[in-house]
């Protein structure tokens, strides 16, 4: 296994765009995040939040009808469209084309999302990070994986790895199955853990922010918002995977002094971006 390259301050800027001061939302991005089912409604609003405050110019997220007021009341920023079921999603119908997609957080594995998942991939052609449950429902059903775009972001904690890849016996056991998924799919891999390591083909990269702050409900729910953000705004999949694992771990660094570990949530990772941001502009 070659040796991991870190991702520090100096690779980031190496890449980091500052904002043009004469854009607008519309060349900032669009992004559709779908997400959520009865009770997980909070991943939709995690990174939905977390992907217009990495820099987004619009956000339109797709959930369960049982979602709309949810996030309407919560992030009057963000754009609602709604699946004809209640409780969970089961046909993805979007009235736009966005530069990028976001699903995964929250949606839960009915066989009808499944469906809908299968249906979603067999058609779609634009741009994807793919979390949580499209992860568990792909690792069920490994031959869909060949539907998923180049260089689309899958970002597995260690339990959806091992479902997507099997078990291993060993570290380096892990790392070589995720390079060989990665090349065999030719996908990016952020494993996410303690730290996160990003597999793209045979490249392996560390990061060097983050502590154990993030072990919190929704952390990767808001990892999935910031590195659609990146998409969105035009940066290279393999440079918005690097960026935003960077700038998430960053936040948890930042506020760790005022929080301490305890305390700190996933809302407080959305909270500290503008600072980590305020670190890559100085
Ligand atoms: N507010 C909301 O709406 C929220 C909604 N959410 C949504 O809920 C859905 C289910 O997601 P989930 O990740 O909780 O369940 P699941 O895939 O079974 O994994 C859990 C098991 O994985 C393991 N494990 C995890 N991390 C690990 C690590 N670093 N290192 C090692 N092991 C680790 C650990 O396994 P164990 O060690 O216990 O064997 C753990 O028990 C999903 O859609 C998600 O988006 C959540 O985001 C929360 C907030
Ligand atoms: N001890 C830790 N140190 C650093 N980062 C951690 C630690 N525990 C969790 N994280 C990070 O928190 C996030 C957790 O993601 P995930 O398990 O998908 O959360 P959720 O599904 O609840 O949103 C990942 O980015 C992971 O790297
Ligand atoms: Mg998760």
């Amino acid at each position: 296994m070659k040796d991991p390259l870190l991702i520090t301050k100096n690779e980031i800027l190496r890449f980091y765009k500052p904002v043009n001061p004469h854009t607008h939302k519309g060349l900032q991005g669009h992004a559709v995040i779908i997400a959520g089912s009865y009770g997980k409604i909070g991943a939709a609003v995690l990174a939905s939040k977390a992907c217009l405050k990495s820099g987004c110019g619009l956000v339109t997220t797709f959930v369960p009808k049982c979602g709309y007021q949810i996030l309407q009341i919560s992030i009057p920023e963000v754009m609602v469209v709604t699946d004809e079921n209640a409780n969970f999603i089961t046909n993805i119908h979007l009235p736009l084309i966005p530069q990028v997609i976001a699903i995964g957080p929250g949606i839960g594995q009915e066989l009808g999302t499944q469906k809908a998942l299968f249906e979603f991939l067999r058609t779609n052609r634009i741009p994807l990070v793919l979390d949580a449950d499209a992860l568990n429902i792909l690792a069920q059903n490994q031959s869909w994986l060949e539907l998923v775009p180049e260089n689309t972001i899958l970002t597995p904690h260690p339990k959806e790895l091992e479902r997507l890849i099997g078990k291993w016996n060993s570290e380096s056991e892990k790392f070589q199955k995720t390079v060989a998924f990665s090349e065999k799919y030719k996908v990016i891999v952020v494993m996410k853990g303690a730290p996160t390591h990003i597999i793209n083909k045979n490249e392996i990269y560390k990061n060097t922010t983050g502590n154990a702050a993030l072990a919190t409900a929704g952390s990767g729910d808001t990892l999935t918002g910031i590195i659609t953000s990146f998409l969105a705004q035009g940066y290279e999949p393999k440079y918005a995977v690097k960026l935003g694992v960077f700038l998430h771990g960053l936040t948890a660094d930042i506020a760790l002094p005022q929080t301490g570990y305890q305390s700190f949530i996933a809302s407080d990772i959305i909270e500290n971006l503008g600072k980590a941001f305020l670190e890559l502009d100085n």
